[in-house]
């Protein structure tokens, strides 16, 4: 297995690639590169491994994976003035796979203006959508759902991969008293909430099925689909984990510009320096990739200073203009049906067969196939005359991307064996921004994270018209004689106090980007160039979440693969390699 527990089994320290993080993006990344196999590649991962972890291969066991656990970095922000001054946890993955292998699963692309926008900002057409949708393709395998359902009416099949390594499926347990409704306020309030048979064509507006990276009734993540036994078992490929990355070291000159040679990390209690004759690439994540370049003296000068780093290149950019979705969960009511998640979660004979059920054979089946997450997604814009607008100009991608995303789910988060259903709201075209910097010389200090959530008035306006636009579609007569109380009474509330509500109960979607921003060439602002090489350093990129600019209207896995497919691509024509 070229998959190393043991830093003394590591066949050795010099590679022509080191990948710095085997997460979501990491590890596309290392197995495209490895497709040449006349260049050698090394992947350092923090983390734990993720075999056999039955909570990141059962989807119904997120919850037991996503709290603070060992498979966690286990952040906590800091306090956000937003938030009334409180700090939240953010969870960031800690084993391989990163947080594809512990994150919702949920699977959307985004808005064609998202992209768009994005091939303006940089002034690079590869980023626009036309061009970036053969590379969603690239990395995904549309699969049937665990139940083999008919999925005709659910999805649009023109628009999904089917070769790659990540599955993506519709559920494959039924929840047919709640999905019925859903679908039938798509008929009853067609103006406010049409039917969209696929989010993911580029045009998100409306009411979809939810689709999920899940496969046989099993979590797809990079470590299960891009470090699969027979892309892992390549002599070129070698992956150590429990290996942070501390700094990158052995500065030198190329190219008239400051170039690093060397990637240090900490294995137990020592450190190790590993070589890269080609290009050092950081796939650490949106928290861990600001971080390193800090450590390595790449970052704003006054702050590098200040904490007596010596300052390689000054490139201000690095951990601000972090973006993020803030969430609200707490469209919750209670309903008058057992057909809910409480009828698994809050009984546990139940519980134990379904697991029990997963179990039972190769071909899983039982409620234990899908995450939980919910049954449908809704993407809507704000009303033109919302409030919203005159606290900030339309921050969205365009006509065609949301403001806002609905989750639909028969559950929430009340007492055990409470039949509830919830509609999370959560703002996709956040005006807020915040950083991810370091306020310590030890290159093992976490960062402060700060996703800056609520700062703008728009966000909070946003979430006002959400929690009206959600009580008009459980005013829907589908839902008369199921729908009973909230759990949560908020009709009561004016504005002002349903925004003070906002502020203290909003919490996190983990969808941070934005961190070592792309930028067009010329720009005076930004981390990476549109190739995604960091501006002024030679022989350096970054490949994850942090060089998405803005945050997508979207989940941002799928943002990430799609990304990272092109970033391996740009790597191999600045290379030469094969493909
Ligand atoms: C709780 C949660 C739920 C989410 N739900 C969804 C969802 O349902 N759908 C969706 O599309 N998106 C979801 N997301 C977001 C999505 O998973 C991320 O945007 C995406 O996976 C980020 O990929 P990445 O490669 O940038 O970073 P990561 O996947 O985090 O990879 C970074 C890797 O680098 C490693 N690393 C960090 N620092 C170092 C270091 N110094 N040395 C060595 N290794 C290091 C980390 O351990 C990690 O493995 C969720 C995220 C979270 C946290």
């Amino acid at each position: 297995c070229k998959l190393y527990e043991d830093v003394a089994d590591l066949p050795k320290l010099h590679y022509d690639f080191v990948v710095v993080g085997g997460g979501t993006a990491g590890n596309v990344v290392a197995n495209r590169l490895t497709e040449d196999a006349n260049i050698t590649v090394l992947v350092l991962e923090a983390g734990l491994s993720n075999t056999g972890v039955a909570a990141s291969e059962v989807p119904f066991l997120l919850s037991e994976l996503i709290p603070d656990t060992t498979y966690s970095w286990n952040y906590t922000t800091v306090p956000m003035p937003g938030l009334d001054g409180r700090s939240v946890p953010y969870y960031r993955a800690y084993f391989l796979g990163g947080c594809s292998a512990h994150n919702g699963m949920v699977y959307t692309r985004g808005a064609a203006g998202d992209f768009n926008r994005y091939a303006n900002l940089t002034g690079d057409e590869g980023w626009s959508w036309d061009q970036i949708l053969p590379y969603f393709l690239k990395s995904e395998k549309w699969s049937p759902p665990a139940d083999h359902h008919d999925t005709d009416g659910q999805y649009n099949s023109t628009v999904h991969g089917t070769d790659g390594p990540i599955s993506v499926s519709l559920n494959g347990f039924a929840w047919s008293t709640f999905e019925d409704k859903v679908i039938q306020t798509t008929k009853e309030l067609p103006d406010d909430f049409p039917f969209n048979l696929d989010m993911n064509s580029g045009q998100p507006l409306g009411i979809s099925w939810l689709q999920s990276t899940i496969g046989n009734g099993e979590r797809s993540s990079s470590a299960t689909g891009y470090l699969a036994p027979k892309f892992i078992k390549r002599s070129n490929l070698d992956v150590l984990l429990h290996a942070q990355v501390s700094r990158l070291v052995n500065e030198t000159k190329a190219d008239g510009k400051p170039a690093f040679k060397g990637v240090e990390f900490k294995y137990g209690d020592s450190l190790f320096v590993v070589k890269a004759s080609k290009e050092i690439i950081l796939s650490a994540g949106p928290v861990g990739t600001p971080q390193i370049l800090m450590n390595s003296g790449i970052g704003a000068h006054s702050a590098l200073k200040a904490l007596g780093i010596p300052t390689v290149l000054d490139l201000p950019s690095v951990g601000q203009n972090a973006s993020d979705h803030p969430s609200f969960y707490a469209m919750q009511w209670e309903v008058n049906s057992d057909d809910t998640f409480a009828s698994i979660t809050g009984n546990a004979t139940r519980y134990a067969e379904g697991l029990a059920q997963w179990n039972a054979s190769a071909k899983h089946t039982g409620p234990f196939v899908d995450s939980g997450v919910g049954t449908h997604i809704g993407y809507l814009r704000l009303p033109a005359d919302s409030p919203a607008f005159v606290a900030h100009a339309d921050p969205s991608a365009g006509p065609d991307a949301p403001h806002l995303e609905f989750t639909f789910l028969p559950g929430g988060y009340g007492t055990a064996g409470q039949n509830l259903m919830t509609i999370d709201i959560a703002v996709v075209s956040p005006v807020s921004r915040g950083s991810v910097v370091i306020n310590s010389s030890d290159p093992f200090a976490p960062p402060l994270i700060d996703p800056g959530y609520l700062s703008s008035d728009f966000d909070v306006f946003a979430l006002l018209d959400g929690i009206s636009m959600a009580q008009r579609f459980v005013s829907a007569p589908a839902w008369d004689g199921y729908i009973g109380a909230m759990t949560t009474n908020l009709t009561g509330l004016n504005d002002v106090e349903l925004a003070a509500f906002i502020r203290e109960t909003t919490g996190s979607s983990y969808h941070l980007v934005g961190t070592a921003g792309m930028s067009a060439s010329d720009a005076s602002y930004g981390v990476v160039d549109p190739d995604l090489q960091v501006k002024g350093m030679s022989g350096l990129s970054v490949i994850d979440a942090s060089v998405v600019p803005i945050v997508p209207a979207a989940h941002t896995a799928a943002v990430t693969y799609a990304f990272a497919e092109r970033g391996a691509d740009l790597v191999k024509q600045r290379w030469s390699l094969s493909t």
